[in-house]
């Protein structure tokens, strides 16, 4: 087992990552506080591992909460059945909250601990490759607006993230080519070593190699907590997890929530960003390739869906919650393992890019 930590004075956390951790009360034991336990996860998540996880805690008082599941649930009317279910089983300020399941999962579950009694304790148990590399870090809680993605939310950091890697084997293809594009995410922003191995893996990573996708896990955690520890709140630098998601969560508002995975946004997204920064002289092309054909390789796709229009990026992107004073900054890349975020670009390059979506 492998140990991380998010540095984050009073409210620092581990990240343990393994096979098997679902069974280790030991892990979980310290991060709860009384003896109510609610345990929140989607109706794919519970059928293969709400039983287990239950034998884990069998000492607490357990209320299990089983969502939909999806992104088209991310929503408040999902959020409220929380609320209810916590309600109804009179769980005071002593609860702990437990995130079963993907990332949709745990932003509900984070934001809804945010909310209940102002503020009760939760544990993130990701069982998504995506979730157990990026959505379980970092305390980015909340749900969508039909008007953009994350619209509503807060920064609630959980108590601790329980990465057991065995989750992985019951996961879809389709999941996993979502998940290795946050992973790529952070190659291009910040390791260029990173990016490189990813290169030379990515097909047994695709087929979850149990060492190689362990590593992969613990080096995007590693990277995702150092940014977050140096800018939580996302002042400054944490922008830069953003890569490829200003036009990745324009094309998920467009296609409607669910019709294009999160992760398969972020990949055609990033190829645009990638683009983009390719088309204004900073990116050199070749590197500008290498990450195009990486994203491709782990299945991902490179293009935006056909239909989606410029104006329809340009309305979407304008809700960005990177926008300031009406000024959209985008995530764009001077090297590979190099991001910045920036508003300082010329116009005409963006429409360039948009000129070429829809076909
Ligand atoms: N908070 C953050 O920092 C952050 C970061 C990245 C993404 N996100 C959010 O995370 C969400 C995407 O997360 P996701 O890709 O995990 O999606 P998800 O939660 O919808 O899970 C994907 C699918 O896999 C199923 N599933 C989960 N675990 C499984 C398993 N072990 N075996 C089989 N099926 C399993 C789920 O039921 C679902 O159908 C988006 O809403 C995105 O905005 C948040
Ligand atoms: O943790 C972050 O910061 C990220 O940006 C990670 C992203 O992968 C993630 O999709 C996040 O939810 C996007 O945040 P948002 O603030 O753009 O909604
Ligand atoms: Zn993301």
């Amino acid at each position: 087992m492998q140990q991380l930590t998010v540095n984050l004075d009073d409210r620092s956390y581990p990240i343990h990552i393994g096979a098997g951790l679902l069974d280790q009360i030991d892990l979980l034991a310290p991060h709860i506080a009384g003896k109510q336990v609610c345990i929140v996860t989607d109706d794919t998540v519970a059928p293969l591992y709400l039983e287990r996880l239950c034998q884990t805690l069998a000492g607490y008082s357990l209320l299990p909460v089983i969502l939909p599941t999806g992104e088209a649930f991310k929503n408040w009317s999902t959020l409220q059945q929380i609320f209810d279910a916590l309600l109804n089983a009179r769980h005071d300020r002593r609860t702990t909250l437990i995130a079963l399941g993907g990332g949709v999962v745990g932003d509900m579950t984070g934001f809804a601990a945010a909310c209940y009694q102002r503020g009760v304790d939760f544990i993130q148990i990701p069982t998504t490759l995506l979730s157990q590399v990026d959505s379980s870090v970092g305390g980015k809680t909340g749900i969508n607006h039909p008007a953009g993605k994350n619209m509503i939310g807060a920064f609630y950091q959980p108590r601790a993230v329980l990465i057991d890697t065995d989750s992985l084997k019951t996961l879809p293809d389709r999941e996993v080519s979502a998940g290795l594009a946050e992973i790529i995410k952070y190659g291009l922003i910040r390791d260029s070593g990173f990016h490189a191995w990813l290169e030379e893996h990515m097909p047994s990573l695709r087929k979850l190699d149990p060492a190689l996708i362990t590593e992969a896990i613990a080096r995007s955690c590693a990277i995702k907590a150092e940014v977050v520890a140096a800018d939580e709140r996302e002042g400054g630098v944490r922008a830069i997890l953003n890569l490829g998601h200003t036009f990745g969560h324009a094309i998920e508002a467009h296609q409607g929530y669910g019709t294009w995975l999160h992760g398969e946004a972020v990949g055609a997204g990033m190829v645009m960003a990638l683009e983009m920064s390719r088309e204004l002289g900073w990116l050199p092309a070749e590197d500008c390739r290498r990450g195009i054909d990486l994203i491709a390789r782990a299945g991902l796709p490179t293009a935006p869906p056909r239909g989606m229009l410029a104006d329809d990026f340009r309305q979407l992107m304008a809700v960005d919650k990177k926008v300031l004073d009406g000024q959209l900054r985008l995530v764009l890349l001077r090297q590979l393992g190099e991001a910045v975020v920036t508003a300082d670009f010329e116009a005409a390059v963006l429409d360039g890019i948009l000129a070429g979506v829809g076909q």
